[in-house]
């Protein structure tokens, strides 16, 4: 059977947001960031193209590390100026039906029990199409400015994650029971009570005894999307994710770092099939290869190395303006990305040694993914060659321009795999996660959520004669 491939695109609220330079591009439209037209039409092209979703990356910092300062990041635009992912989801909610939203997060700069309403209106808002990257952060100067001297260690920020998660499912999935909301207007009842419970979490970092605000949304907890490739990442991805983002820049590295996945998942007790999984990719179609390949090199001529690495030294957390250009990546230790390093540490797919200079010029159009140039033929042959060679489930698709490149996609690529059975041909109906997996709205009975429901083992529910006590009972006995 031919194997079905599916997109995510890949963007951010600000300019170029993996494609340094290239807001010099004539055609480029990223500085319309500020405009709710450039993310409305945006969705709407999408959703013709029949991607699952829009992923919105962010960031609550700079990319101070190159150099020890602001200065080269603010000169390139890189990820700064940035603004706000999920104020952008009513808007193209209200232009699209079947179009997920995946907005990024940290676990590490916000209270979780403010973010779990936010999520759960923005369910309610989007009919069940809302997802939640889950990051723990790298950049030590977003730490700095929530007061903290430099953020956590790597694995720490991991295991305050878990924590963070777990209140969010307890109020997401043990808070309401989905008939509490009765509307009964001869009662005159709004809510029944007694299906409304306290959630009891007292933990390391959080203190949250109360019920949720929302009342249950179609999915209740989002669809959780991951991105962390480290081994510890990977654990917390392997427990968590329903969809997962990996970034690598060759098919060699990119197969092992599924296969690391997809055994976590199993390790984690779930299906080793139980979360989808995108790699990151540029693709430059255009209607011959030839046409496809001066477009690329256009696209080259505005691409900045200086941002490349901008990027790459935040990523790594390793200032690479320090290396001589030509100099190898070597041996460096991470506090930020370790999953990147490791990536560039490995030849490239010819066998090569990455200098500091090829990683620059790498990352300065795509991020740390591949960039796939031709004709729809030529890229929808590439990419089913890299899905059957490394078991991915689809592509986020980063931009060299935007909307362009979206453009080209859903002009060129996707009517050759549709025609070709590896794409899907229309949208089934329902929830983001229905989307995904075909199982229904909510998240499956061995997702590590399920086990905080009402009832369930792990769930802290206060009885309801002690939540329903007057306050001071309850805080007497909490
Ligand atoms: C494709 C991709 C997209 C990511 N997007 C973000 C993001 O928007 N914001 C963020 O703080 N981290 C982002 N990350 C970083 C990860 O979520 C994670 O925090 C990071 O990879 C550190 O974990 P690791 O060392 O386990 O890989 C992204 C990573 C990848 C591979």
């Amino acid at each position: 059977m031919t194997r079905r491939i599916r997109f995510n695109a890949f963007d951010m609220n600000c300019v170029a947001h993996q494609s340094p330079g290239l807001w010099r591009h004539p055609d480029d439209r990223s500085h319309q960031y500020k405009e709710l037209t450039y993310w409305t039409d945006l969705a709407r092209l999408l959703e013709r193209g029949r991607f699952d979703g829009i992923f919105i990356a962010d960031v609550l910092g700079t990319y101070d590390v190159y150099g020890g300062n602001d200065t080269a990041a603010l000169r390139q635009g890189a990820q700064i100026p940035v603004a706000d992912p999920l104020l952008l989801v009513s808007a193209m909610a209200a232009v699209t039906d079947h179009l997920g939203f995946g907005v990024t997060t940290g676990t590490g700069f916000e209270h979780p029990y403010p973010f779990a309403r936010r999520l759960s209106t923005l369910d309610h808002l989007t009919k069940g199409r809302i997802g939640w990257n889950v990051v723990t952060g790298y950049l030590p100067s977003a730490a700095r400015n929530f007061g903290a001297a430099d953020q956590l260690d790597h694995d720490e920020r991991y295991d305050q994650a878990d924590e963070y998660l777990e209140v969010l499912y307890k109020l997401w999935e043990g808070s309401w029971e989905d008939d509490a909301v009765v509307r009964d207007a001869a009662a005159g009842v709004y809510v029944d009570p007694a299906k409304v419970h306290h959630i009891g979490h007292g933990g390391k970092h959080f203190t949250v005894p109360g019920i949720h605000l929302s009342e249950p949304s179609p999915q209740r907890t989002p669809v959780i999307y991951q991105a962390g490739a480290s081994s510890r990442g990977v654990r917390f991805a392997a427990e968590n994710a329903e969809a997962i983002f990996v970034a690598a820049p060759s098919k060699r590295v990119l197969a092992r770092t599924v296969r690391t996945v997809r055994d976590a998942l199993v390790a984690a007790g779930r299906d080793r099939y139980a979360a989808r999984i995108y790699a990151l990719a540029t693709l430059v179609p255009d209607a011959t290869d030839e046409a496809a390949r001066r477009k690329h090199q256009e696209y080259l001529s505005y691409a900045s190395v200086e941002g490349g690495l901008v990027f790459v030294s935040g990523w790594m957390g390793v200032d690479l303006s320090h290396y001589d250009l030509d100099d190898p990546i070597g041996e460096v230790h991470s506090n930020a990305i370790r999953s990147i390093v490791a990536a560039f540490q490995e030849s490239d797919d010819e066998g090569r040694e990455w200098t500091v200079r090829d990683i620059g010029r790498f990352a300065a159009i795509g991020g740390v993914g591949p960039v796939f140039v031709g004709s729809g033929e030529t890229i929808a042959d590439r990419l089913q060659e890299w899905a059957a060679d490394t078991d991915v489930d689809g592509f986020n698709l980063a931009y060299a321009i935007t909307p362009g490149t979206f453009e080209d996609v859903v002009r060129y690529v996707v009517p050759v795999l549709t025609e070709r059975g590896a794409y899907r041909t229309e949208y089934e109906p329902g929830t983001l996660r229905d989307q995904l997996f075909g199982a229904g709205d909510r998240l499956p009975d061995d997702h590590r959520g399920a086990r905080y429901r009402l009832g369930a083992p792990d769930s802290t529910v206060l009885p309801d004669e002690l939540s329903r006590e007057p306050r001071q009972a309850v805080a007497a006995t909490g």
